[in-house]
């Protein structure tokens, strides 16, 4: 039995993960909560979240000193190598000694494999990061697919959109450590307040620049402890989705369709614009999601929101032209959050880049036929795929010529720097990279309809 230290329950998460495909999110946020200490919860979710996006470097620089595949080995000692390997590479405040020597221990209950543990481990530690790496030049797709671990199929789309230098810009932010947004709740606080309460609470807060309720924040243990949290001032949401409400400009009194809401971020955001005053109707297809947003809406104050179990490409029960403003936050990729979702990128495929276009489309065009004359149809994805995007946005409009295309400059609550953003944002559209713009990946689009 493997102890339950914090690096024994990381190696317990990614053998549950690796061997029986469990959700590493999920085993993660059951599993931490048994360890008291707030600085072991933070390193088992730093072990976890590394070792699920660096695997294939990992691999790459493990396998140089193994003589069998790593598939020939164990799934805890795999876990205890990639745990290892990945503290030695990545992690500058664990001393290296400390890193060779707690890997050999966890070993410990499989005596076969504590020595190959300790030399595998040394030898990395001597190379460090001089790896024989594949030729940038000759094999460019293998070599930014190991040094940055990503699928080859992501790297390849990539390159041939991007060119080297930008693909190898977003591999790297896509690496990143992900930092934790929140978005003040205006119906109970001002920001400016709310900064002051999370730093009574020892939280270190900095101000979005980009979305006028935006605050990042570090330092903090488990969120649903502090009485900030559950007096409902704040929720989590990543700055660049706190944008859509903004594009949504949704006013007091309006009727509004968040055709898929769930867990509630974009609707409980939109509600806080509309004073908690109108009407939302928030579907989604799954019905615990559709409790998560109860959840939120309450914590939050909002008494607006009405979840409706339901297909969007359906929308049961709503009438044709009843709605002033329809948000679709379409099912997607999610390519534009690989450094947000560790393992993400491993469980995508390009097939899904075939598939989910159809689902998005058929939902626009239900949604899109709720929206009344004068009404606005805005849609957004996590995703920076094309096919999901600007070609889908294409595809839609040449069907409904009745829709135009609303200019989004102004919507924005930041300035847009770059003369392509400024171009796509005044066309109705904007696609935000992560190594472009130092956020999420996010495309949004917003139509009006005309009458016809
Ligand atoms: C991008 S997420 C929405 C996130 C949400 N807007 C927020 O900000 O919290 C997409 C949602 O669409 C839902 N979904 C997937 N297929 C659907 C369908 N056919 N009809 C309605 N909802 C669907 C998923 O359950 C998921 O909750």
């Amino acid at each position: 039995m493997i102890k339950e230290t914090a690096r024994g329950m990381a190696v317990h998460i990614l053998t549950r993960v690796e061997a029986e495909g469990a959700y590493a999110n999920v085993l993660l946020q059951k599993t931490i909560g048994r360890l008291t200490d707030s600085r072991d919860r933070q390193f088992v979710t730093l072990l976890v979240n590394g070792v699920l996006k660096h695997r294939l470097t990992l691999d790459y620089a493990l396998r140089l000193h193994l003589s069998k595949p790593m598939s020939a080995l164990p799934h805890e000692v795999r876990a205890i190598l990639r745990i290892g390997a990945f503290q030695l590479l990545y992690v500058d405040k664990v001393p290296d000694a400390v890193a060779v020597n707690e890997s050999v221990e966890l070993a410990k209950p499989f005596p076969k494999f504590t020595g190959l543990v300790n030399v595998v481990l040394r030898k990395v530690l001597e190379k460090g990061w001089e790896f024989p790496w594949p030729d940038s030049k000759r094999e460019t797709v293998r070599y930014l697919s190991v040094r940055y671990s990503h699928p080859e199929w992501m790297i390849q789309r990539w390159l041939k959109r991007w060119g080297l230098e930008e693909t190898e810009g977003l591999c790297r932010a896509n690496n990143e450590p992900a930092q934790t947004w929140i978005r003040t709740n205006t119906l109970k606080i001002s920001r400016e307040n709310l900064v002051d309460r999370l730093t009574q609470e020892g939280i270190t807060v900095e101000l979005g620049t980009r979305v006028p309720e935006s605050l990042r924040i570090q330092n903090f243990g488990a969120l649903d402890r502090l009485e900030s949290f559950r007096e409902g001032l704040f929720t989590v949401q990543d700055e660049s989705s706190q944008l859509v409400a903004h594009v949504v400009d949704p006013k007091p009194g309006q009727c509004v369709l968040d055709a898929c809401s769930a867990p509630g971020g974009k609707t409980t955001h939109l509600a806080q614009m509309m004073h908690d005053q109108g009407e939302i109707q928030a579907f989604d297809i799954h019905s615990h999601k559709l409790e998560l947003i109860d959840q939120l809406a309450q914590r939050l104050g909002i008494g607006i929101i009405q979840p409706q179990l339901g297909d969007a490409r359906d929308l049961p029960g709503v009438k044709l032209n009843s709605q002033q403003r329809v948000l679709v936050d379409a099912p997607c990729s999610g390519l534009g959050v690989l450094r947000r979702r560790a393992d993400l990128r491993w469980q995508k495929e390009e097939q899904d880049l075939k598939d989910l276009p159809l689902l998005q489309l058929a939902i626009l065009e239900r949604a899109a036929s709720c929206v009344e004359i004068g009404g606005d149809l805005i849609y957004s994805t996590c995703t920076i795929e094309p096919e999901e995007n600007f070609e889908l946005v294409k595809k839609f409009r040449f069907a409904h010529p009745e829709f135009e295309a609303v200019n989004l400059v102004g919507l924005l609550p930041f300035a847009l720097e770059d003369e392509r953003d400024i171009r796509q944002a005044s066309k109705g559209m904007l696609q935000l990279l992560p190594h472009r713009h130092g956020m999420d990946g996010f495309f949004l689009a917003k139509f009006r309809r005309n009458e016809v």
